[in-house]
């Protein structure tokens, strides 16, 4: 078949009314961060073995997941081949995040990714200087492979209701860890059944029978060599899933399993030989590891829903269908605004969340740095925001990702198009990491205090001054970027107050604090709005988002375009940069198992036999 790029594409293209190269740049932060970035993916993209002969969703589950470790140990040798020492690390990480080179070696995710994304972090996080140097070196270098074991059976989000003991032994200087019940099995942990051999296991820890809060212990739990089970480990596979099969997602018990002292991670609490507890200077610095996983995944959602917005607006300029106007033939579905409706909001949004990430990364090493000085000023900020960001952007990409995939009518819904995939991955997100609505309530907390504050006449940070902005009680609307920014100040001061007012109100009638929380609950995550936006200014706007739809159109490959994802990035049917979309459904198709062979077994087994009243 010819390697011909699509001739709509190609006018689209044309049509492009800026420069593409320039945003892609902007993207990468520079032209020069694009020619590396371009050059990492050259050099890692040429390794050999690292593609699937057969399409990863035609394996079994215990193939998919020989096969994911298979790719991951050349993926990884592949990244440190193509390493530039001249580059930093945040200028190595930036380019490996922005190009989502792991994407075209696993449609699904890699049973690395937990070793990279928390296990590494929450030994930089957690642990004192002299662990970190120990366990840095072995970890940077995956001689040890780690995971992060936290939520358990019965706990995922009440991390302080976690089952799981660890009873220290002054005698011998040991952690004894247990599992009490069957709930207090440690499941979920990504890597944690046949990949990894450590794990930051997250433990309710006792001294001389006096509970000392939850604290973070590394803990081995397979053998070096054999890889089997160590005494007192109980461990396994918790079984297929949506999408995450090959992330390797386990469940591990303890059976008095002793580990050393000096196996807790210490930067923050501390336990002598003698027994003695030295408490952290706030006990919500255990949960660092998950505020800096919360950040990482803001970033992560912009990149994916850019890649599913690729996927959906290539597709959309080949594919023609129906008629606007008679007799003038079939037009590209681009054209109809409702697609440019369901697709152009995903372009923005991507944009909208890269520069979001790109602040709250910023917020994060200057609070971590202060941490580092003893200053926790700004831990309360962070912790509110990170949840907020991290909840809003993963529902917001889930629902846009799946918008991206129906957009793309019945060729969205095969497994060839890596939309499903691309969808199983961002939902995960939605629970990951603390569920969204738990969050949201976390920073509905914070802004109810703030609001308190602000009416008490108290100075707010600048993320939370809109509540103290005098509101007068009638918007006047105003349709400029400004007035629009005010509209959601507006609107956002509208929901906390009113929540706050429906609390007031439950406690008047005699409700606890906790119960009036409970009831007004749906409020706290997502209010009604109190807005004083009026019918004319919402036709106003709408007349004003059609307006722009119009505008973007013609840009909308482009848009695309700039965010510069190699086919085998995208690893679609319908997105690559050519728009040879039916011919590789095509091809894809063939590749289906159930093709090789004219008549199937089944034919001779079950169907004759039935059909001829015979069975
Ligand atoms: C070669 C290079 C390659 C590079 C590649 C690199 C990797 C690529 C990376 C790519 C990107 C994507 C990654 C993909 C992979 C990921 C895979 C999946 C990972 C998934 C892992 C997980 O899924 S792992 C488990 C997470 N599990 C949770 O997430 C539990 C949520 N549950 C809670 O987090 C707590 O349970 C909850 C609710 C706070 C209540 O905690 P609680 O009950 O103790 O506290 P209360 O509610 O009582 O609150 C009391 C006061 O504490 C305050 N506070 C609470 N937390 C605070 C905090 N953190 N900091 C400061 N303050 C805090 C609060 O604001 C109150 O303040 P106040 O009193 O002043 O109002
Ligand atoms: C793909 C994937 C990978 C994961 N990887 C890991 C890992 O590597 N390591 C690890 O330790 N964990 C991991 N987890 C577990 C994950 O962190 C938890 O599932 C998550 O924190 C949610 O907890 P839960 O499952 O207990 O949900 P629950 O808290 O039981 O949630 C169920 C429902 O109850 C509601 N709810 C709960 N509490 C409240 C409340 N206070 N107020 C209002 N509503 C509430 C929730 O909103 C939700 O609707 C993973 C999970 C997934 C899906």
């Amino acid at each position: 078949m010819s390697a011909k790029v699509n001739d709509d594409l190609l006018t689209e293209r044309r049509k492009c009314e800026f420069n593409v190269e320039e945003l892609t740049n902007y993207l990468d932060g520079g032209a020069q961060a694009t020619q590396n970035r371009r050059k990492l993916e050259d050099k890692v993209l040429s390794t050999k073995g690292l593609f699937d002969e057969v399409p990863e969703e035609y394996l079994s589950h215990k193939e998919k997941y020989e096969n994911a470790v298979r790719k991951a140990v050349v993926y990884y040798k592949a990244m440190k081949e193509a390493e530039d020492p001249n580059q930093t690390e945040q200028e190595r990480a930036n380019a490996t995040y922005r190009s989502l080179l792991h994407a075209a070696v696993f449609k699904d995710n890699s049973p690395f990714s937990l070793h990279l994304a928390m296990f590494i972090p929450a030994i930089l996080g957690q642990a004192d200087e002299e662990q970190k140097k120990y366990w840095m070196k072995r970890a940077s270098k995956m001689e040890i492979i780690g995971t992060y074991a936290q939520t358990e059976l019965g706990h995922g989000t009440f991390i302080r209701g976690l089952e799981t003991t660890a009873t220290y032994d002054p005698k011998t200087e040991e952690f004894v860890l247990h599992s009490p019940t069957l709930t207090a099995y440690k499941w979920w942990p990504g890597s944690l059944a046949h990949t990894a051999n450590y794990c930051v296991v997250m433990a309710h820890l006792y001294i001389n029978g006096k509970s000392c809060g939850i604290q973070p212990f590394i803990v081995q739990f397979r053998d070096e060599e054999t890889h089997q089970p160590l005494p007192g480990i109980k461990l396994g596979e918790i079984g297929a899933k949506l999408g995450f099969n090959t992330v390797n997602n386990g469940f591990l018990g303890f059976d008095q399993h002793r580990i050393p002292r000096n196996r807790m991670l210490m930067k923050n609490a501390q336990v002598l030989k003698d027994g003695t507890f030295k408490r952290s200077p706030n006990s919500k610095l255990t949960y660092g590891t998950m505020v800096y996983v919360r950040v990482v995944i803001v970033n992560g959602m912009a990149n994916q829903l850019a890649r599913a917005v690729t996927i959906a607006v290539r597709y959309s300029a080949v594919r023609r269908q129906s008629e606007l106007k008679p007799d003038a033939g079939e037009p590209q579905i681009l054209d109809y605004v409702t697609q440019q409706h369901k697709l152009f909001i995903g372009i923005a949004s991507s944009h909208a969340f890269t520069l979001t990430a790109k602040w709250l990364t910023r917020m994060y090493q200057k609070v971590t740095a202060d941490l580092e000085k003893g200053n926790l000023d700004e831990l309360p900020e962070l912790h509110a925001i990170a949840c907020c960001l991290k909840a809003v952007t993963t529902t917001d990409t889930s629902v846009l990702v799946e918008r991206s995939r129906t957009s793309c009518g019945g060729h969205g819904y095969m497994l060839s198009s890596n939309l499903p995939q691309i969808y199983g991955l961002v939902t995960a997100a939605c629970t990951y990491e603390g569920e969204n609505t738990v969050l949201m309530l976390q920073t509905a907390r914070s802004l109810v205090k703030a609001l308190e504050q602000a009416q008490s006449g108290k100075r707010l940070s600048p993320t939370m001054s809109y509540l103290s902005e005098k509101v007068s009680s009638r918007l006047k609307w105003d349709n400029s970027i400004d007035g629009i920014v005010k509209g959601f100040r507006r609107v956002a001061y509208g929901k906390v107050e009113s929540a706050m007012r429906s609390m007031r109100k439950y406690v008047r009638s005699g409700l606890g604090p906790e119960d009036a929380w409970n009831m007004s609950s749906v409020q706290l995550v997502a209010a009604s709005e109190y807005t004083s936006i009026s019918e004319a200014d919402i036709r106003q706007l709408q007349d004003t988002y059609e307006d722009l739809l119009g505008k973007i159109r013609p840009n909308a490959v482009g848009l695309v375009d700039a965010f510069d994802f190699r086919d085998q990035i995208l690893n679609s049917t319908l997105g690559a940069y050519d728009g040879r979309v039916y011919e590789r459904l095509m091809e894809e198709a063939l590749k289906s198992p159930l093709n090789a062979e004219p008549v199937n077994q089944s034919f001779h087994k079950y169907l004759k036999p039935f059909m001829q009243g015979k069975l």
